[in-house]
């Protein structure tokens, strides 16, 4: 399976129109992948949640239009990042009656979309999502063709950002038939070495591949940790980016991975 991944960097000074633009042209730009995948909130900016009920859109809203015709033309499934999703007109607005949540959206070669995910864990500290956002409720997996190499479709778990802090969600995509982990975000400079560290504990306790696609650049006061990686299930880097906007390209042996968990059997020693 080829997967890009497509570590956006932005500062507050882009039009989230341009930006949108400028994602899309990098999404078409990679044909011949099989997935393509973008950071969170990387539209309406990770950390400007003063500005997010003012880009609240829904899922056929400008940005997620703009990631289909990208898809489609790319022929590619394209991880669209998250937005920040609104609920539609007369549609349950949630536990907490906010209409809004954290919302990842994966989108297949056509535009349609496969699967979307709200953000389980919202991170801020009472600033931020835990303040304006609703919790998400569902684990997510998906079955993604590879329109670009041949095999059977793929088994993907969907995860954000902050979820990387919690292995009990890895541990039920696990659990779910996930084999491929995607996570999407946008994490800080100032704890970037969570970030690397976490994603790599993740794909070795749960024996998954780990695509973590970071944000780079500066934006509402917070430099952005950059450092996307993609791990394989024994916890090898199988490709790392730097600090800024960068593009990584790398063949994952989906195939291979239950060779990887028969010859070390650790997932059935679980005591349930
Ligand atoms: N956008 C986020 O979820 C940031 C998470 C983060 O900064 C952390 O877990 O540390």
């Amino acid at each position: 399976m080829r997967v890009a991944v497509v570590q956006v960097g932005y500062g507050d000074g882009e039009p989230v129109a341009e930006r949108t633009d400028r994602v899309a042209a990098m999404v078409r730009g990679l044909a011949g992948h099989d997935l393509v995948v973008l950071p969170e909130l990387w539209a309406p900016e990770g950390f400007a949640y003063r500005g997010w009920a003012e880009r609240a859109e829904g899922l056929d809203g400008p940005t997620m239009t703009a990631m289909a015709a990208a898809a489609r033309d790319a022929g590619v499934v394209l991880h669209a990042g998250s937005i920040i999703e609104r609920a539609a007109e007369g549609a349950d607005p949630g536990a907490q009656g906010r209409g809004l949540w954290n919302t990842s959206v994966l989108l297949g070669p056509d535009g349609a979309r496969l699967a979307t995910y709200r953000k389980v864990h919202r991170f801020g500290f009472g600033e931020g999502e835990p303040q304006l956002l609703e919790a998400g409720e569902d684990v997510v997996t998906a079955d993604v063709p590879r329109p670009a190499t041949a095999g059977d479709d793929v088994r993907v778990g969907l995860a954000t950002c902050y979820d990387l802090r919690f292995p009990e969600l890895f541990r039920r995509l696990l659990d779910a038939g996930a084999r491929v982990v995607l996570v999407p975000a946008a994490w800080p400079a100032a704890r970037v070495a969570h970030w690397t560290l976490l994603g790599q504990a993740r794909a070795i306790e749960d024996q998954v591949f780990v695509v973590a696609c970071n944000t780079a650049g500066t934006h509402a006061g917070h430099a952005m940790g950059g450092f996307s990686q993609v791990v394989g299930p024994t916890g090898e880097v199988l490709a790392e980016a730097g600090e800024g906007e960068q593009v990584l390209s790398v063949e994952l042996d989906v195939d291979g991975l239950d060779g990887v968990r028969q010859r070390f059997p650790v997932l059935d020693d679980r005591r349930l």
